[in-house]
């Protein structure tokens, strides 16, 4: 049995995100186009004799709780569950995806730990009952499993695999502070109080955009509800939408329920521009570059309890 796992799993943007109306279960159905991006965290999982334990280090470490509301100790706890046993594992969680920035940093941490202790444990969970689990734990963890690019129905956890046909190659702006996925979602049924709220659909010009590989076809495709809601609560995201226009992104958007802004540009050498214009803008707290599709949580290694990579 190996004696630590090591688990990368990406971030993602969603280049269209239809909003319904709340349902009964206070959810809402969602047509939910994820692209997994090259922003990763890492998680890897080693045997704790002294039971459950959490750790975090990067740039937004101080934000992630190390109790067991984090993503990724939910996760080992839900496998261990299902497998009669104590989820006796120490997570450390290298984390480069900005937290509470709409792109499923926690999610993508569930998703790994649930890989990393199958791994780790040897439970050979089927890739349904790791999905199960991933649905169970939030809306956007199945997608931070699988990554690529997928059509999410539901609130998000149905998940159909799509075709994209190049690379899409992203910049990211980090705002100031985070914005609470939940606050956002109120604040869309607030905005929509006494209208009518459209089924969400997924847009065919999207969906062949992306299997095109055409930026172009993408940037007037792409789509956000849930921006005016996360505009409304931060007001401020207008003017770094702004910015990155105005340096020569092909669109911009907010990713997700925000805060993070996203900015498609037609090639690499673009993005890095429009990164430099943002990041002189003062708009914005931090600016990366990453493209997608990327590939979904990954085993990066195994070793034995001797140290040797297995
Ligand atoms: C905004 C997105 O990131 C887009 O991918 C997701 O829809 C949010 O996914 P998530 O963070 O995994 O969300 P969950 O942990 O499942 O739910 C958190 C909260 O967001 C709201 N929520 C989430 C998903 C959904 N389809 N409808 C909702 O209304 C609910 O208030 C819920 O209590
Ligand atoms: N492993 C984790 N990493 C970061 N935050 C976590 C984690 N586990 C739980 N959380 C909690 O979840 C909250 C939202 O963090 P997260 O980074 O997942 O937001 P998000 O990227 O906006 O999510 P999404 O895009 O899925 O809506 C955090 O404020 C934190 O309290």
């Amino acid at each position: 049995m190996s004696a630590s796992v090591t688990v990368r799993v990406p971030a993602k943007v969603n280049v269209q995100l239809a909003v319904g109306a709340a349902r009964p279960d206070g959810f809402h159905d969602l047509a939910n186009v994820f692209l997994a991006v090259g922003l990763y965290d890492e998680v890897t999982v080693t045997p704790s004799p002294d039971g459950l334990r959490v750790t975090c280090d990067g740039p937004d470490a101080g934000q992630v709780p190390l109790d067991r509301t984090n993503l990724a100790a939910r996760a080992a706890e839900a496998l261990a569950a299902r497998y009669g046993r104590t989820p006796d594992v120490h997570l450390h969680i290298a984390k480069d995806i900005p937290v509470a920035g709409g792109m499923a940093g926690g999610s993508a941490d569930g998703a790994a730990a649930l890989l990393a202790c199958d791994a780790l444990w040897g439970t050979h969970a089927s890739r349904e009952e790791l999905l199960d689990i991933c649905a169970e734990l939030g809306s956007d963890v199945p997608f931070s499993l699988v990554g690529g690019a997928a059509l999410g129905t539901g609130r998000g956890e149905k998940l159909r695999p799509l075709d994209v046909g190049g690379v899409f190659h992203w910049v990211f702006a980090m705002a100031e502070r985070g914005l609470s996925t939940p606050a956002v979602f109120r604040e869309f049924d607030r905005l929509g109080e006494g209208t009518d709220i459209p089924e969400p659909v997924a847009s065919q010009p999207l969906l062949d955009a992306l299997a095109k590989g055409d930026p172009d076809a993408l940037a007037a495709a792409v789509s956000n509800d849930l921006q005016p809601a996360a505009l409304s609560l931060f007001p401020e995201l207008a003017g770094t939408l702004a910015a990155g226009r105005a340096a020569g992104a092909l669109t911009a958007l907010v990713s997700g329920s925000g805060p993070t802004t996203a900015f498609l540009a037609r090639d690499p050498e673009s993005a890095v521009k429009v990164a430099e214009t943002l990041r002189s803008s003062g708009t914005c707290r931090a600016v990366r570059t990453a493209s997608g599709p990327a590939q979904g949580a990954t085993v990066l290694s195994a070793q034995n309890r001797h140290g040797i990579s297995t």
